[in-house]
């Protein structure tokens, strides 16, 4: 394998240090050398360039102080960090493998080994009584006979028999009688030793017919059955076969990578290996990683990892290897030129169903990452969902809605969540978390599509509550003015995480009467609601600007595309420019590779990941498991609890919250008049045309008297007029709320 020696870098550096001479020429040592190993290519070419560097003597050139014009600087001095530098920036490998430090990766391993062995021993055990036992006691007459035979043979040294032959041919006398005498005083030991061993065995025989317990002579006759069974076997028919049989894959060595990388159409690549050199660099030995292969590799200088992502099934046919075993990727932590190739034993569609790490969990914390599935190397992938919205997009049939099912069960695993699940295909692909919904829909008709749509609406003014109750909680509950564990506990602030779900929300968006308005609403929801404790999944098999708002793909943060048709739809879901960066859905093979996809926004870059898979059984037992703690918690709400959907899809709005949202803290006292300018402003669908006395009167039920406050006008004269005063709203607002909780 070829390795760089980095020992030898570090003391050619600290050579090229030292030789420097920073007053005077100096002779760049690691172009000197690579010119002399690369003069028989380039010796007529480059001599001429070489001459001056190599002399080190100013007169050969111009005389006096015009020494020839260096145009490259000594390496070290300029060529970056110095030695220690090197070294504190060297990259320290793992003490413990992944698997030894995740404890989901751990459990699997050792669940994995447990099964193997467990497998390993019951294959065996079957076969003993039925096969094994049965062999050997066939075997064990021509065991007898082996044994006669060998006993036989050792007695008359038969092994020395043609090393006697050929010195006799080689009439070689001396050595030939040297070893005929040996044999005879072989002979005359072992066969003392064979009749002695025969009569014992004789006696033993005669005794355990005769003298002996029947459970003696039964065990004894099973061990020289089994034994002679044992000695009776063929050398090319072993007794037991293997309980798992390996599917062997070859190595992946250094030969095969360069080969490989040659042949993919890279230019550097293929002309440095055409010169006996390797084109790339290995910066680490090819080693195991998971079920595959990893080889860190330096590309040519200018090629990046996407060149390489690029060519992909080229790179394939050049390890021979399918293409699902194949995984170009890059190193977040390295620069772009860095490229860890990840060659699988197997390919990834051929991973089977992938078991979803929280399949048999009690209850999740939703504010904790959402395992989702697995990436090529076999390492668990997750998806975080509070503080973003997620976006997923594919052809038909590829995978989209078990995404979404893995992610909306996720959410149903956190009684606190809020799920509204909305499914416009009519499939009723995600019918099983009907029951613990706050609101449900499963249908393509216009009635469900406008169900989807108010959802949107109702979701837009819930934002908008929402962030005026953030605005009024205390700095220390809500520093950095987003959704936490704590506030989404304090149920009377209603504040919980709100998970909502737009399953082939192509037909909510290109529909011709709610697709616009629904659209602008989704876009604000997506570019507010985050630190609100409001996320959007939506997903759609047709990514183009008719069905995908613009401001919807551009505004999402986790991006999930499984096999799409080009390179538009491509970067609609995986954000602009990842199909020229190499992050290519287009390459997944229809149905083969259901369940593939590339995931971007939850890592630090783009990976590929094999989702978990939930049939319909297991999604049910994780619904009902959800029902059940949310029924504990007490907080199953609206369709879960047959709330009519009609009513809660109606016009709805706060005022009080609204009132709070528009007069803030800092105005004690403000006029009525005043607030319902602001209230028209703030909603004008609901409180256009109010005036004070509208406001008077609305706030009159909730405890809030109007009284005479004093202030000025907008013309600047003092006057008093009928107004409020904020302490009289925000104690109501408490009121309302803890009335709300003990409900
Ligand atoms: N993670 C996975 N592992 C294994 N098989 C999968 C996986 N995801 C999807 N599949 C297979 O692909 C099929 C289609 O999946 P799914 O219904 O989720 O696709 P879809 O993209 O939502 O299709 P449509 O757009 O038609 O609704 C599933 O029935 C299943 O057989």
């Amino acid at each position: 394998m070829k390795h760089p020696d980095d020992d030898n870098e570090l003391f050619n550096r600290l050579e090229a240090e030292l030789a420097a001479d920073p007053a005077g020429d100096v002779v760049d040592l690691n172009k000197a050398r690579s010119a002399r190993s690369e003069s028989a290519d380039f010796g007529a070419d480059r001599s001429a360039d070489l001459q001056p560097t190599e002399s080190g003597d100013p007169s050969e050139g111009e005389s006096g102080d015009s020494a020839p014009a260096m145009v490259d600087r000594p390496a070290p001095a300029q060529s970056g960090p110095g030695l220690i530098d090197r070294i504190r920036d060297s990259k320290r490998l793992d003490v413990l493998p992944a698997w030894l430090k995740s404890g989901p990766e751990f459990a699997d391993a050792m669940r994995w080994l447990a099964g193997h062995v467990g497998h390993t021993v019951a294959f065996h055990a079957v076969r003993v009584p039925f096969l094994y036992v049965p062999k050997l006691v066939w075997r064990s007459p021509l065991g007898l006979i082996n044994a006669l035979a060998r006993i036989g043979r050792w007695a008359i040294d038969a092994e020395g028999e043609p090393l006697r032959q050929a010195e006799a041919r080689r009439e070689n006398s001396e050595l030939y009688l040297k070893l005929s005498r040996q044999r005879d005083r072989r002979v005359r030991l072992r066969m003392l030793v064979t009749v002695l061993a025969a009569l014992f065995v004789l006696g033993m025989s005669l005794f355990l017919v005769f003298g002996a317990e029947t459970r003696t002579q039964v065990l004894a006759a099973t061990v020289a059955v089994l034994m002679l069974g044992w000695l009776g076997a063929p050398a090319d028919a072993p007794l037991a076969t293997r309980a798992v049989i390996k599917t062997e894959v070859q190595k992946l060595t250094s030969d095969i990578v360069v080969k490989a990388m040659a042949s993919i159409g890279i230019g550097q690549i293929a002309t440095a290996v055409a010169k006996g050199q390797d084109g790339i660099k290995f910066v680490a030995p090819i080693t195991r990683e998971g079920p595959g292969w990893r080889a860190d590799i330096d590309l040519p200088l200018g090629v990046t990892v996407a060149d390489v992502a690029d060519r992909r099934a080229r790179l394939a046919s050049g390890l021979r290897r399918p293409l699902g075993c194949v995984w170009p990727d890059a190193d977040p932590s390295e620069h772009e030129g860095r490229l860890i190739l990840w060659v699988g034993d197997r390919d990834l569609s051929k991973t089977g169903i992938v078991k979803w790490g929280l399949a048999n969990s009690r209850k999740h914390d939703v504010f904790k990452k959402i395992p989702f599935g697995i990436d090529p190397r076999g390492r668990a992938q997750s998806v975080p969902m509070i503080q973003h919205n997620i976006l997923i997009g594919s052809l038909p049939g590829q995978g989209k809605t078990a995404s979404v099912r893995v992610l909306a069960c996720g959410a149903a695993m956190d009684p606190s969540v809020e799920l509204w699940l909305h499914e416009n295909k009519g499939t009723g692909d995600l019918d099983a978390l009907e029951c613990v919904s706050h609101r449900f829909v499963s249908g393509i008709d216009d009635d469900s599509i406008k169900y989807a749509a108010d959802s949107l609406k109702l979701l837009r003014e819930e934002v908008m509550r929402r962030a005026a109750a953030m605005k009024k909680l205390p700095r220390d509950l809500c520093p950095d003015k987003r959704i936490t564990r704590t506030i989404a506990d304090k149920r009377s602030l209603k504040l919980w995480p709100l998970v909502a779900v737009f399953d082939e929300c192509q037909n909510l968006f290109a529909h011709p009467k709610y697709g616009k308005q629904a659209g602008d609403d989704a876009e604000f929801i997506i570019k507010l609601g985050r630190a609100l404790g409001v996320v959007l999944i939506l997903a759609t098999q047709r990514p183009d600007k008719e069905s995908l708002p613009t401001g919807i793909s551009g505004n999402v943060s986790i991006r999930f595309a499984l096999r799409v048709a080009g390179q538009v739809e491509n970067d609609m879901i995986l954000g602009t420019s990842a199909y020229k960066n190499g992050v290519r859905a287009t390459s997944f093979r229809p149905e083969i590779d259901a369940g593939n996809g590339y995931l971007a926004g939850a890592t630090a870059l783009p990976v590929v990941v094999r989702t978990a898979y939930l049939d319909d059984p297991a999604t049910n037992a994780i619904a009902q498991r959800a029902h059940a703690l949310r029924k504990a918690e007490g907080t199953l709400s609206g369709h879960a609890l047959g709330e009519d959907p009609e009513a809660a899809a109606g016009p709805s709005y706060d005022l009080l919250a609204d009132v709070a949202a528009i007069v803030p803290p800092s105005e004690e006292r403000v006029w009525n008049e005043r607030i319902a300018v602001r209230l028209a402003e703030l909603r004008p669908e609901v409180y256009g045309g109010w005036k004070g006395e509208n406001v008077t009167s609305t706030l009159k039920p909730h405890g809030i008297k109007t009284r005479d406050v004093a202030g000025v006008t907008d013309d600047g004269t003092r006057t008093t007029r009928r107004g409020i005063v904020r302490a009289d709203l925000t104690k109501a607002i408490a009121e309302r709320d803890e009335n709300r909780g003990a409900a």
